[in-house]
């Protein structure tokens, strides 16, 4: 056993606060293997962030995405991941959460869920707090000491049996401003994986796990490369097997979905499969053809998971993965359970019920649930239509997805109603962001980051495209933005009451709001200008 180092590196700076227990998760030696995954690998990240740009100017200019030439043989030649372990082969329902959260830790490793993504990213607001809360949450939660009392006094303890855990770090954007390695902030999916990976990797082997991650947000086989090239680098520091690492790549940009093949060839030896990020996928959809005179979507409530282009990318994910004999996960649908009106509960469980059924029918190894009560509901579906652990022996031969039916672009009206859910939406999300909440409840819908990002990101596609009208004619301009805004401001403090709307930070978030709309240079991710504002 090594001696832990006592000092900090030199090159090493804590900005957040040390607490005591804050102190167990920034050891020393935690930070100096974080701060070596940041000087071996920020600089093919950066690389990575400026080829997304120069893909961009590239569509902006007239090329459409598509099937990569240079990697035809990857998709023709035969080949396959390698096995996964004995608890990532049954992974009929997950459950999401925000890691920062220690109470939903404890609830969603209780749920009945094959598999908890305990999430860094969308679901959490990356205060200092919730991100090395997290952390805790996680060592304590795999080393079976986490329990949780309510203000109330409702105790919360782990059951004996408990859902597989799986960790959504940071996506390749984002810094941890908090910590930095040469007068730099660390890159954050580097700094929740090396924190992760650090203190729990051998404790999870030991209890017959391992170290599993779902990665977010990827645009490009590259980044898949480096990930794996991570992973690598991570096992040999902690003398940890190679491939024991795994990982389930979230499918979620446009530009991924003509890469799956790509993407999993990279990770083969740390692969979990792919998932089918939903909400992500319509926001990056949107952002990387904004510009394109022809691409337009309409209300958010109309582009579902049965409009062509969806649908054509979670059939190619399934077949992709089967092909390479890996499972395909489904994603989440954003009902959850209504309080207090049975009627309207049931309305919300049937929707979910034909997602996860349309799911399980496609040949999708499991799906996402967002709450507890939805476990069983998605459970029960894969139960009768999924008879073994997964079904990739289902290949889907039938499906051919050509790079068209991917980027087609769907019909529909945009509505006044449309355009005031977007606003309304999408400033109560940013406000709860600002306050530490990545996922809440709006309008009896799951809303986190990439659902609130396709809120911000139509209104000002809409302001700019010459289709962005609405159904009854009008065009949605400035002003008439400016309207809107105002008016949904004085309906959520008329619902909230005038104390909560001023102890709120709606003001902060109306302007953040407003400034993603109006400014003609579109934000990459409203979580960059969001997180200069996070206390
Ligand atoms: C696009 C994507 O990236 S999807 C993946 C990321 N998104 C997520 O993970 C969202 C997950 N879901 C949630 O965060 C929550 O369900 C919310 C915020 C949407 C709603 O939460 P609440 O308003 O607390 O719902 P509700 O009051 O019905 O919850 C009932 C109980 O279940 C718990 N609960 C709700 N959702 C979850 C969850 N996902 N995991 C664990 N526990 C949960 C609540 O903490 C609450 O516990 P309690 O009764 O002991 O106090
Ligand atoms: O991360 C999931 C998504 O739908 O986005
Ligand atoms: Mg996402």
């Amino acid at each position: 056993m090594t001696t832990p180092t006592t000092a900090y590196p030199s090159y090493v700076s804590i900005k957040g606060e040390l607490t005591d227990s804050f102190k167990e998760i920034l050891t020393p030696d935690a930070l100096a293997f974080v701060a070596k995954l940041t000087r071996k690998f920020s600089e093919e990240r950066e690389r990575l962030l400026q080829y997304r740009m120069d893909r961009q100017r590239e569509i902006d200019e007239g090329k459409l995405p598509g099937f990569l030439p240079e990697t035809e043989e990857i998709r023709n030649r035969s080949w396959s991941v390698d096995p996964v372990p004995y608890d990532l082969q049954d992974r009929r329902v997950e459950i999401t959460g925000p890691a920062g959260d220690r109470k939903m830790v404890i609830h969603a490793l209780n749920s009945g869920a094959k598999v908890f993504m305990a999430d860094f990213e969308d679901a959490n607001s990356p205060t200092w707090e919730n991100t090395i809360q997290g952390q805790i949450n996680m060592r304590d939660a795999i080393n079976r000491q986490i329990d949780f009392t309510s203000p109330q006094g409702k105790e919360y303890k782990l059951k004996d049996q408990i859902a597989t855990l799986v960790v959504r770090p940071r996506g390749w954007h984002l810094d941890e401003k908090h910590v930095e390695v040469d007068g730099k902030p660390v890159p954050a999916g580097l700094f929740d994986f090396g924190l992760y990976f650090f203190h729990n990797a051998k404790t999870l082997l030991h209890n017959g796990s391992g170290p599993y991650f779902y990665l977010p947000k990827m645009e490009s086989h590259r980044e898949a490369r480096l990930w794996n090239d991570v992973f690598l680098f991570a096992q040999e520091e902690l003398k940890i097997k190679r491939g024991t690492i795994k990982a389930t790549v979230l499918i979620e940009t446009i530009l991924a979905a003509f890469e799956m093949n790509e993407i999993l060839y990279e990770l083969r030896e740390h692969s979990a499969g792919l998932n089918c990020g939903r909400w992500d996928y319509i926001f990056s959809y949107l952002k990387r053809l904004r510009n394109r005179p022809d691409v337009i979507l309409p209300d958010r409530s109309q582009v579902t998971m049965t409009v062509p282009f969806m649908r054509v990318y979670t059939l190619l994910a399934v077949q992709t993965c089967h092909r390479r004999n890996v499972h395909c996960i489904g994603g989440m649908a954003a009902q959850i359970p209504v309080k207090n009106d049975p009627e309207a509960n049931e309305a919300a469980i049937a929707k979910v019920r034909a997602d996860k059924e349309r799911e399980a029918l496609d040949g999708h190894d499991g799906t996402w649930v967002a709450h507890p009560a939805l476990v069983p509901v998605a459970k029960d579906i894969f139960d009768k239509h999924m008879v073994g652990q997964n079904q990739i022996d289902k290949k889907r031969g039938d499906v051919n997805v050509s790079a068209e039916d991917l980027l087609r672009v769907p019909v529909g009206t945009i509505t006044e109603e449309g355009l005031r859910n977007n606003v309304s939406v999408g400033i109560q999300y940013i406000e709860a962001w600002l306050r530490g909440y990545g996922a809440v409840g709006i309008n009896h819908l799951m809303e986190d980051a990439a659902t609130a990002e396709i809120s911000r990101a139509q209104v000002w596609q809409w302001i700019r495209h010459p289709k962005g009208r609405l159904e009854d004619g009008r065009e949605v301009t400035e002003e008439l933005f400016r309207q809107v805004l105002k008016e949904e401001l004085e309906r959520i403090k008329g619902a909230i009451g005038e104390e909560r709307f001023e102890q709120g930070k709606f003001d902060e978030a109306s302007e953040l709001f407003s400034e993603l709309t109006l400014q003609d240079e579109f934000v990459e991710f409203l979580t960059l200008p969001g997180y200069e504002r996070l206390a």
